[in-house]
């Protein structure tokens, strides 16, 4: 049975990589899904737009929705302070399992926890099953239909507090219509849109950041 892209997107970290060093995590990806494969990592021009943002908020706990491979996973984490936490959520098993390996080839593994299932039935758990008072800062990379959904689930379990950081990837690129409207128009949030292009490609899209007034 042939590799999936996934698989081959790991492979080369493996073997391209050094272990531990989270930033030659990054850079290899991002260098293997130039040169050889597109990937929908976050990758470097909008990664820099979240390294920003996740130092600005310095969060201790930050949760992260579509893990994929774990790229923006080990970028998010090589950032943390000690102590501070990252869970990210994924429901595909395969790309699950292919993040589990990269996040510990990045040896981050004490920081991040990945959850595996739908979003809309791990955030109802935060509280409870994972010990989680409030959320500092949310990164939305999953299905864009589910950035609205999931923000308004956020609020109704109670996980975001006065200066809670939402970053949300793809606002242009596939977009993410609904999601824009939302925060744009609600009195809770205060946005801030950060122009960029889409990973690996000269198309435009952009971030949005909306941080939660209470
Ligand atoms: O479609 C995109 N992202 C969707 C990401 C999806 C990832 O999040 C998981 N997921 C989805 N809903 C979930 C709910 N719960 C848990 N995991 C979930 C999926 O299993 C996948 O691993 C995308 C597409 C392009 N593009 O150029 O086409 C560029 C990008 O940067 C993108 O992020
Ligand atoms: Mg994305």
């Amino acid at each position: 049975m042939n590799q999936s892209k996934e698989q081959r997107i790991l492979n080369f970290v493996l073997q391209n990589a050094v272990r531990g060093d989270p930033c030659s995590v990054v850079d290899t990806i991002d260098k293997y899904c130039s040169q050889k494969e597109w990937a929908m990592n976050v990758g470097d021009e909008k990664g820099k737009i979240l390294d920003k943002t996740v130092e600005e908020a310095n969060p201790s706990v930050a949760l992260e929705l579509g893990t994929y491979c774990g790229y923006s996973a080990v970028r998010i984490s090589r950032l943390l302070k000690t102590g501070a936490r990252l869970l990210t959520v994924e429901f595909n098993p395969e790309f699950a399992a292919i993040a589990k390996q990269m996040i510990e080839f990045a040896g981050v593994q004490d920081k991040v926890k990945l959850l595996e299932g739908p979003s809309e039935e791990i955030i109802p758990q935060l509280k409870k099953k994972y010990e989680v008072d409030t959320l500092d800062f949310v990164f939305l990379d999953h299905w864009k239909d589910r950035y609205t959904p999931d923000t308004i689930l956020l609020q109704e379990c109670n996980l975001l507090r006065k200066g809670s950081i939402l970053l949300a990837d793809n606002i242009i690129f596939p977009g993410a219509p609904d999601f824009l409207n939302y925060v744009r128009k609600s009195p809770h949030f205060q946005c801030t849109n950060y122009p960029s292009h889409l990973e690996y490609m000269q198309v435009e899209d952009a971030m949005e950041k909306a941080v939660f007034l209470g």
